[in-house]
Formats: C-alpha cells, structure tokens, sequence
C-alpha cells in the first residue's frame, strides 16, 4: 500500500483523512504518530502559503510525499474572520470550546440570513521531484446561534449546512466526509495524487 504523511496535529483532521485516503489506496501517517515532529509556524497571510510552508517543512525533513491541510472558518458579518486565525481564535491554546464562544459573542445581534459563512480548505502536496501544488474546497452555510451536535470538531457545532438541515456536528462523520471543504480540495487532489 502507497503511503503519504499528513502535516497535521490536529486529530479532527488525522481522523478524516485517514477515512479519505482510504479510497485511494493510501495509507496516512500524520505528526501524531512521529515522535518529537516539529511544531510549525504558520506565518503565511493566506490558507495556501500556510498549507504550503507545512508541506514543504515536514517533506524536507521526511524525504517522503506529504499533504498539508491548512482551514478555517470565513464569516461574511465578522469581514472574513476568524479565517487563517481560525485554530487560533481565542488564543493560542487552540481551545475549540473558547473559539466558538469568541465568535457566538461577536455575532450577538446578527440576524440569521446575515449569518452566512464558508468552510475553507487549502491542500498543499509536497515531496521529492514534485513542484508543491495546492488545491481548495468549500462549503456554505450558517453560522447558528448556539451549538448542536457533538460530532466532528472545531467549530462543527454551530456550522449549520441548509441542504442537510444539519450542523457539521449532527453528521455522521461518513457524510461529513463527502460535503466538506476538505472532501472537496480531496476531489481536486485525486488526479494529483494518482500517479504518485
Ligand atoms: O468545525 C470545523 N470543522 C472543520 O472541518 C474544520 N476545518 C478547520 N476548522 C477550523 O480551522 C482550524 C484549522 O487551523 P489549521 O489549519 O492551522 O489547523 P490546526 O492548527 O488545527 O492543525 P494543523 O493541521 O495546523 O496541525 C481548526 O483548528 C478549526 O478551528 C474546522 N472547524
Ligand atoms: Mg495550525
């Protein structure tokens, strides 16, 4: 079986990817299964250079293929916010919980049809004789105005998508898998990935 490294900590995202691969005949590694893997600094201005400065750092080290997932969530009331801050939002903890609280608090007094939103997914595919390529998804929806469903992660409770009549949270993690952002950058990287 043909196997990539995933440059990610983040184990909301190791486990969907580990799904998503998985139909392509991959087996995923990510910085949770490497002992002492570096942690990156992502201090590009857009999802993409941060996808890329993460592909690129844990492929020069590793001499191996690797995909770098960098996302968030991009709110048209709060000016695209909290956006590449996203991970980050209520400090650098990473405190999922305090993230949406941050964004529940900015949004108080926002009507729900002004409440739009997108996930975002940059994908970056570094790796020995390749030029690093990037690829991205989205998807729309609402930002509700308090959380439901606990599945998924990050901001998945109050990520409401109208097709569904669903949080990303109420999902199974199987149909998340084929509407998100990440299953979408996913498609674009599949010719990509084919002949590796
Ligand atoms: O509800 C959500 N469902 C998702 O499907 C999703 N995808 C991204 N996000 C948010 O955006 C940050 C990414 O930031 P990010 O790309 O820097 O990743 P991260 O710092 O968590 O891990 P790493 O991959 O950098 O190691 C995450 O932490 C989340 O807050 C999501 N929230
Ligand atoms: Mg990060």
């Amino acid at each position: 079986m043909k196997s990539i490294i995933i440059a990610t900590k983040n184990k909301g995202k190791a486990k969907e990817f580990e799904q998503l691969f998985k139909k392509y005949g991959f087996k995923v590694q990510t910085l949770l299964d490497v002992q002492n893997a570096p942690d990156i600094e992502e201090t590009g201005s857009t999802f993409e250079e941060n996808a890329v400065i993460k592909a690129e750092a844990i492929a020069k080290a590793a001499d191996t293929y690797v995909v770098a997932d960098d996302s968030g969530l991009v709110i048209d009331a709060l000016d695209g916010r909290p956006g590449i801050y996203s991970a980050r939002y209520a400090g650098t903890d990473k405190d999922d919980d305090a993230n949406i609280d941050k964004v529940l608090d900015e949004l108080e007094g926002v009507s729900k049809e002004n409440r739009t939103g997108r996930f975002y997914c940059a994908l970056a595919l570094a790796g020995p004789g390749i030029e690093t390529m990037t690829v991205y998804g989205t998807c729309e929806g609402y930002i509700l105005f308090e959380r439901r469903g606990d599945g998924g992660f990050g901001y998945d409770p109050i990520f409401y998508v109208p097709s569904e009549k669903k949080t990303m949270a109420e999902m199974t993690p199987e149909r998340k898998n084929e509407l998100s952002h990440r299953a979408a950058a996913m498609n674009k990287l599949e010719p990509l990935i084919a002949d590796l």
